[in-house]
């Protein structure tokens, strides 16, 4: 049976929350404040389910992501990742096999925050406070950061000895550079909002978090005036040819545009121009 797009509208969630009050802008909360929005194992499914639910969600063209208290998330959830790791270590199984199933399980926290960038919509993180840990690998997968003076940013992993795992070391180094992003991962270092901004992680800071809701919203909606089939093609060729070579990356737009170039957008756009007025667009 096809799936419901609008099933979003019904789905209950303990970790996240979700406001489609204002489309076709859609706002995901991570919704723990009593824990500094810390990801156990609920958030990894949830945000995966409801990010997956938004991109179905036909009156949903971007998401914002934010965090609900004052901290925007304190990475994984360090009980979470006791149980993950002393599983694994149990002498129970056969060693292979637990350690087999850790591997999958990392893998399986990997694809919830992938599910950022493998969402057809645009995705813009908007972080006030803390963004540890997990919080930066999250973050990386998003389209577009922003974040307020209070923010900061740390890739903490190191310091409980263990290499990050879930996007950071991949994505990071292409949004700040190689060099930032060694410095961030080796130290542990907490990089303050001017800085994540000087070195490209974020877009723009803006003074209070009232503001940033504002203006991330006016962004989002902004991109969502545009043809909604362009800006899907525009990110899924951003992020095919931030992992290819240039003549790849040319060659997999040639073909992506070829088979979306025959949309009504392109004939909208035109005939907008010429009669002076602002394009309409279908939804996607
Ligand atoms: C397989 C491996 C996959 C992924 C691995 C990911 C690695 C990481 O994410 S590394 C990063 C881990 N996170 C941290 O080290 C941050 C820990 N938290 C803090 O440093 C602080 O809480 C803070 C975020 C700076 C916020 O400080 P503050 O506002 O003063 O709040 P607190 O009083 O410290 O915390 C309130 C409450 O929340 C609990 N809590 C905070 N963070 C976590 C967390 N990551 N996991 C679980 N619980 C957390 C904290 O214990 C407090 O609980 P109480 O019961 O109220 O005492």
């Amino acid at each position: 049976m096809a799936e419901d797009p609008r099933a979003v509208e019904t789905m209950k969630f303990k970790t996240v929350e979700i406001d489609l009050n204002r489309p076709p802008v859609a706002h995901l909360y991570l919704n723990l404040p009593s824990r500094r929005n810390a990801l156990s194992l609920d958030s990894f499914a949830e945000i995966s389910a409801a990010i997956s639910a938004l991109d179905r969600h036909p009156d949903v063209l971007a998401v914002v992501v934010s965090g609900r208290g004052t901290q925007f998330c304190s990475g994984i959830d360090l009980s979470a990742l006791e149980t993950i790791v002393s599983s694994a270590g149990s002498t129970a199984t056969d060693p292979g096999r637990s350690r087999e199933r850790l591997r999958r399980q990392i893998l399986s926290l990997q694809a919830a925050l992938s599910a950022f960038e493998g969402c057809r919509k645009p995705v813009l993180a908007a972080v006030d406070g803390s963004c540890i840990g997990a919080g930066v690998d999250l973050v990386s997968a998003c389209d577009l950061r922003y974040c307020t003076r209070a923010a900061s940013f740390v890739v903490k992993e190191v310091d409980l000895a263990i290499a990050a795992d879930l996007g950071t070391l991949q994505r990071l180094p292409r949004i700040v550079g190689y060099g930032n992003a060694a410095e961030m991962a080796l130290t542990a270092r907490s990089v303050s909002a001017a800085e994540a901004k000087e070195m490209g992680l974020v877009s723009r800071v803006f003074d209070s978090r009232e503001e940033m809701e504002v203006g991330v919203r006016a962004i989002a909606e902004e991109i969502c005036k545009k043809s909604p089939m362009a800006v899907m093609g525009t990110k899924a060729v951003l992020l095919k040819s931030r992992d290819v070579s240039v003549e790849q990356g040319l060659d997999y737009a040639a073909t992506w545009n070829s088979g979306m170039l025959i949309s009504d957008d392109l004939q909208e756009a035109i005939k907008a121009f010429i009669q002076k007025r602002k394009p309409t667009f279908a939804k996607l």
